[in-house]
């Protein structure tokens, strides 16, 4: 709930952004975005996605037997871990489709979308996860028909030795030179595997670098574009 909180606040102050860069010409509209997540996903039985804040790890365990949370050491701290399931489908995507066809710029999916499950009799109820963003967009894409999925972050793409001095930006990223990398999970493994699902669905480009370089990438001038 906080977090759809977050979300929503976020998702305004780019619907703001978007508004006064677009001049008011164009409508902007924000969707709070159920996304469908399967409840025999694996990633139930063994939460791993860190939220909220940091703690002591006395105050972790107390919380941990106080409320039933799954807890991790992080660094020096400890943090309440959370499943990170798939997702599987974006109920609202006619929703979607139909202000897209109007000229609407859509912003959605935040935060890898509101995870819900769907009951037997076609009901949705939601649950405590947090869906990976990166999947979730991709699934978007996919659903809208998108012709590229830009994966735009903090680092000006994937890169090699990341972390070192000699850390170099891959400008073009194969499947094979990808697995090849142990990219880690949660953070840079997910946006290539996305990218790598979107390719090889017949997605056309399929980027990763900084939100400022956004068209320097799709002209392949600029971050990591990720071919099959
Ligand atoms: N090989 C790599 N190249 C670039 N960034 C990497 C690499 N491995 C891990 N990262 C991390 O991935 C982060 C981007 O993923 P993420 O934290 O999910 O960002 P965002 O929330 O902006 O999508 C970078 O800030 C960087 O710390
Ligand atoms: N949804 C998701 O993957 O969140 P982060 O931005 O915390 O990675």
């Amino acid at each position: 709930m906080l977090a759809r909180f977050t979300l929503t606040n976020v998702a305004n102050l780019i619907e703001q952004e978007l508004e006064n860069a677009l001049g008011h010409a164009r409508p902007v509209a924000t969707l709070l975005t159920q996304v469908i997540v399967d409840p025999a996903d694996p990633a139930f039985a063994q939460p791993s996605k860190p939220v909220g804040p940091l703690y002591s790890e006395v105050e972790a365990r107390r919380l941990s037997a106080a409320h039933g949370w799954a807890v991790v050491p992080e660094g020096a701290a400890w943090r309440r871990v959370v499943p990170s399931p798939m997702p599987q489908e974006i109920p609202d995507l006619s929703v979607i489709r139909l202000l897209l066809v109007k000229g609407v710029v859509v912003i959605c999916a935040g935060g890898g979308g509101v995870p819900v499950i769907r009951q037997p009799d076609g009901s949705l109820t939601g649950v405590e996860a947090v869906i990976d963003k990166d999947h979730a967009s991709r699934l978007l894409a996919q659903g809208i028909g998108a012709n590229a999925l830009l994966m735009l972050t903090d680092v000006d793409g994937v890169q090699q030795d990341f972390g070192a001095p000699s850390a170099l930006r891959i400008p073009k990223l194969t499947a094979t030179a990808a697995k090849a990398m142990a990219l880690p999970a949660g953070s840079m493994a997910p946006k290539v595997a996305a990218g790598l699902e979107f390719v090889h669905g017949g997605g056309l480009i399929a980027g990763i670098g900084r939100m400022e370089d956004a068209a320097a990438i799709l002209e392949g001038a600029a971050g990591t574009l990720i071919s099959i």
